[in-house]
């Protein structure tokens, strides 16, 4: 068989921890080989493994059938194997060039060779359809753009085997389907690629071979055409998964946040939202729909307090919060999952425990007169970590840059949902969450509902604002261009208002 890649039952211990227990993967030249596993199931440290940045303990891999020792990432590159990260590597002041020729530049005399890479790089960009221009700064293209410059960054290196690491995570739905292409532009060009992803859609649409893993073995590899999508949720989870979330009709109270003809500038100083109103009452959930940079970020930036709209007002419960302190509005109830989990949600160095008491760690049984209580601290955490099945090495001590990605996640919902805020904000709350968890955190948030709380849920996911919301606002370019009623809409709709078509049904906020 002819195989770019194979990992053979590959070990990983981490202290208090096996990441990886005998794992066996084996990527085939030319295919698209997903490898799904629920969060902590291990796959970015068996990924890190073969891109060289983690030492197995145990096992062998084998480049083009034979056998080697990837001591760090540049042995990795020099073998043909490129990998692209959740979070690009990218200098945002640099042109594209300059960012692809980082590392391994050349000159001539003392002078950068920039025209001949630039040169290569169109050649490369048009070959496989990736539309990048080589001039163009970073911070000037978008997140999707700036993944391709990371593809055209392996490429340059004559990687053979791209490695993706939950690659469409961050992209809108045009992008996720011109990714698409590009994978399979790639592979007829006879490179490898392993595709790590939740998103059983995306596996069914692009892979040809899946392995699936689950708290660190393999469970098996099996032929994606012939699988379902509910076989391979099951495979991963290791039970019954529903992809259909239950919920009995709301039953709306009072209005707890009102937010009134809102305008609020981005960074660039541009109006990003623009006259923008919205009631949300106790005991629904109130969906916003919209492609991403429509103004969704502000919005919820001005009514958690940490960016200033230029007008409008921002009442909680009645009471006017525009220009409230952040601590002011987290004590008053309003708990946010923020967009960002590494910027804004968590303090990656901090331990488990003081992360989940940022936000009420100055009162009782947490410290008091100034001094902190450990124990109360470390048992508040560890409710938190059992409730929302949060996994790490070392509990409520492990450092939470240590933790997966998805279990980051669970964390800040967990502390979200356990300060029981009257009004919650949850910012694309399941991003990077396996079905499994997906279907949990889903509950949790219409258990938030039912309590009488009132739910703002900003999300990218349609499936997920049209499953959890009772009514929907869809923003375009900052505006609101039409609010529903969830169960007289469908997707259809949403996406007309999405693009902008206006079709304010005549109701009030
Ligand atoms: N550097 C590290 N130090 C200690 N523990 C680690 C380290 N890296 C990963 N782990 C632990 O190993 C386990 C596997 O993590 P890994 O990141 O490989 O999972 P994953 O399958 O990629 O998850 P996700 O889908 O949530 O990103 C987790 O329990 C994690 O906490």
């Amino acid at each position: 068989m002819d195989y770019a890649v194979e990992m053979l039952g590959i070990r990983k211990e981490f202290p208090g921890i096996v990441a990886n227990d005998d794992i066996t993967l084996c990527l085939k030249r030319g295919e698209v080989h997903a490898l799904l596993g629920e969060n902590g199931a291990g796959k970015s440290t068996l990924m890190g493994i073969l891109f060289g940045m983690y030492q197995a303990d145990r096992g062998l891999v084998k480049v083009n059938g034979k056998e080697v020792r990837i001591g760090n990432p540049n042995v990795a590159t020099k073998l043909g194997i490129g990998m692209v990260h959740q979070h690009f590597k990218l200098v945002s002041t640099f042109t594209v060039t300059e960012n692809i020729i980082l590392g391994s530049e050349t000159r001539k005399g003392f002078v950068l060779d920039v025209k001949t890479a630039s040169r290569r790089i169109e050649e490369l960009s048009q070959r496989y359809g990736l539309n990048v221009d080589p001039y163009a700064k970073i911070e000037d293209i978008s997140v999707g753009m700036q993944q391709r410059v990371e593809i055209l960054k392996m490429l340059y290196r004559d990687a053979e085997v791209l490695i993706l690491d939950e690659p469409t995570a961050v992209l809108t739905p045009q992008e996720i389907l011109d990714l698409g292409v590009i994978m399979r532009n790639l592979i007829q060009e006879g490179k490898s690629i392993i595709l790590i992803t939740h998103k059983l859609k995306e596996i069914k649409a692009n892979a040809h071979r899946c392995t699936v893993i689950r708290r660190g073995r393999t469970i098996g590899t099996v032929d994606v055409a012939a699988t379902s999508e509910l076989a391979m949720a099951e495979m991963m989870v290791g039970r019954q998964v529903t992809f259909k979330v239950d919920k009995k009709p709301a039953v709306p109270g009072a209005v707890v946040l009102e937010v009134d003809s809102l305008s609020v500038k981005n960074n660039k100083k541009c109006l990003a939202l623009s006259d923008f109103s919205l009631q949300v009452r106790a005991g629904e959930i109130v969906g916003i729909a919209g492609v991403d940079g429509n103004g969704q970020s502000e919005l919820v930036e001005a009514i958690a307090g940490l960016r200033k709209p230029e007008s409008g007002t921002v009442r909680l419960k009645g009471e006017e919060i525009t220009a409230m302190s952040v601590r002011g509005r987290i004590q008053r109830g309003i708990g946010h999952i923020p967009e960002d989990r590494q910027k804004r949600g968590l303090v990656l160095d901090y331990s488990i425990a003081e992360n989940m008491v940022l936000e009420v760690y100055h009162r009782e049984p947490h410290s008091r007169r100034g001094i902190l209580n450990k124990l109360a601290i470390k048992q508040y955490a560890e409710r938190i970590i059992a409730s929302f099945d949060v996994r790490s090495g070392q509990g409520a001590a492990s450092i939470v840059r240590s933790l997966s990605g998805g279990n980051q996640q669970k964390a800040i919902i967990g502390r979200e949902i356990e300060l029981n805020p009257d009004l919650l904000i949850a910012v694309q709350p399941t991003r990077g969450l396996d079905v499994g968890s997906i279907e949990y955190i889903h509950k949790r948030l219409i258990e938030q509902r039912d309590k009488g709380k009132a739910v703002l849920l900003i999300s990218l996911e349609l499936d997920e604002i049209l499953n959890l919301s009772d009514r929907i606002a869809v923003v375009n370019q900052g505006e609101r261009v039409g609010i529903v009623e969830a169960s007289e809409t469908d997707e259809n709709e949403i996406g007309m208002l999405m693009a902008g078509v206006k079709a304010e049904g005549g109701e009030g906020a």
